[in-house]
């Protein structure tokens, strides 16, 4: 799963000035990419445009040399295979973590389904936790959980939004190192939004810095981040 985004610019409705300016960015089959910037820079605004939730006003964006978005095409949100794992990473408090991991997988068989729920909670270490509701868990297990809901689809592309923001520092790095080894494992290209250096650096092949709207450098972590 290849990604190329190009010259794209985008500005939300009523807003005066453009949110991004012109970014462009190549990713690869496999890549961890990192997409680091202040608080405001754009960063979630990238995912919600590769996502198909906003449209840009210039610029293209292909996945697998395909168009998903140009000035003429415009490819929905459900026809894109992209998973997205949101800051908060909502979960259903009045579902098993099973019936959450489950949900989204649309129409298949139950059997494949549960097939399906039992290999993406062994991916993430939570074997025995189907049976659970979100509240009898720890943070870093509902986070796990969360991306297992992103997984289960089996997404080309998988985006996530400050995935660590509500994890202390001691948690913060096993599950760095847990998703990273998940996402190897599977090949998984992946995108993740963050304003913290030491994520980027931990867990990216890449790292995007992106300040007020453009990408003003781009490359293995250490080439970016000093
Ligand atoms: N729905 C919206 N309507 C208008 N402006 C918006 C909307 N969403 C975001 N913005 C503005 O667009 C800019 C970029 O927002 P974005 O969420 O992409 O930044 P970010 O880099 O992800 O920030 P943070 O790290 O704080 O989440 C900000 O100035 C923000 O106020």
């Amino acid at each position: 799963m290849s990604i190329v985004m190009k010259a794209i610019f985008f500005k939300y409705r009523n807003a005066k000035e453009d949110v991004l300016k012109g970014v462009s960015i190549t990713m690869e089959q496999g890549d961890i990419i990192a997409i680091l910037g202040d608080s405001g820079s754009g960063k979630s605004t990238i995912l919600r445009l590769i996502a198909g939730l906003e449209m840009p006003y210039k610029g293209s964006i292909t996945i697998n040399n395909r168009v998903i978005v140009n000035e003429r095409t415009f490819i929905p949100p459900e026809k894109r295979e992209v998973g997205m794992v949101f800051q908060d990473y909502a979960l259903f408090p009045h579902m098993t973590v099973e019936k959450n991991v489950q949900f989204g997988l649309g129409k298949m068989s139950r059997k494949e389904k549960t097939y399906k729920v039992n290999t993406v909670l062994g991916l993430v270490g939570l074997d025995h936790y189907g049976k659970r509701y979100p509240h009898e868990l720890s943070g870093g297990q509902q986070q796990r959980v969360a991306l297992a809901r992103a997984l289960a689809p089996m997404p080309n592309l998988l985006l996530l939004d400050e995935p660590f923001s509500n994890l202390d520092a001691g948690l913060k790095e096993g599950i760095r190192n847990q998703l990273k080894a998940i996402f190897k494992k599977t090949n998984l290209t992946s995108i993740f939004v963050t304003h913290d250096r030491e994520d980027a650096l931990a867990i990216a092949d890449k790292v995007i810095l992106l300040s007020d709207g453009k990408v003003i450098k781009s490359g293995i972590p250490n080439s970016v981040i000093y």
